[in-house]
């Protein structure tokens, strides 16, 4: 067992509202907050350790016990689910994932539909929850260029301000799902840690419910 309770992190999108909660919740998020490249870091006079990961391994390093407790978008733990616990939805992070494609793909129904994604697994159960014949084409990014370029029909991605479709020419086509942070806990630590893990649970959620 880990000495101090240990929270994974995502960097990037995420990392200054889960900060501002976690501050907000009555910790020194001091060492956070000053720029570093250090990737573990103590809570200070608080028994929690925090580390820095990229979403996905965010849900891995929870998943076995290396972070009791983990910050993710909903969006990861749809494309590759893992065996945690989702305990809140943190209310940030909040965008959609959403169909999107050239507005007259609206009117053009395809027998067979070429989808462009970063989110392969959400894509196929979409469509084929629908009954729609798919090839998935898989992305690492830019993904709006797809269907500029003619590599597919419709893209499946995050859709938050809107921004990146409407400079591209492209729109929402149908809704999937909203998509928010959340806070993961390993099943074991749950169990063996659960004084520790439900007194984080509730300084987070009390902020929340104050929000
Ligand atoms: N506009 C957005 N684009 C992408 N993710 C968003 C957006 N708005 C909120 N999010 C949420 O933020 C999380 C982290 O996104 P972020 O872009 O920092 O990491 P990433 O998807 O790994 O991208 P990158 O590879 O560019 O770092 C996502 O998993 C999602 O839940
Ligand atoms: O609706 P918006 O506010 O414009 O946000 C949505 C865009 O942001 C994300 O891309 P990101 O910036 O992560 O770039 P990448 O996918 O090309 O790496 C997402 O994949 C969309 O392209």
């Amino acid at each position: 067992m880990n000495e101090n309770p240990r929270m994974a992190l995502t960097k990037g999108r995420l990392e200054k509202d889960t900060v501002n909660l976690l501050e907000a919740a009555g910790l020194d998020m001091e060492p956070v907050r000053k720029p570093s490249r250090k990737l573990i870091l103590q809570v200070p006079q608080f028994p929690l350790d925090l580390i820095l990961l990229k979403g996905p391994d965010v849900a891995t390093y929870v998943e076995y016990g290396v972070a009791d407790l983990g910050v993710v978008g909903k969006d990861v733990l749809l494309e590759d689910p893992k065996p945690v616990y989702e305990v809140l939805d943190l209310g940030f992070g909040r965008c959609r994932m959403a169909v999107a494609g050239p507005p007259e793909m609206a009117a053009t129904p395809k027998k067979h539909l070429r989808v462009a994604s970063k989110y392969p697994r959400i894509a196929r159960e979409y469509f084929e929850g629908r009954g729609q014949s798919v090839e998935i084409i898989g992305q690492q990014g830019s993904v709006e260029l797809a269907p500029l370029m003619g590599l597919a029909d419709v893209i499946v991605d995050i859709v938050e301000t809107g921004n990146t479709l409407k400079a591209n020419g492209l729109v929402v086509l149908e809704e999937i799902v909203p998509i928010s942070a959340r806070l993961v806990v390993n099943k074991i630590s749950y169990k063996t840690r659960r004084h520790e893990m439900n007194r984080l649970i509730d300084m987070m959620e009390k902020q929340l419910t104050n929000r």
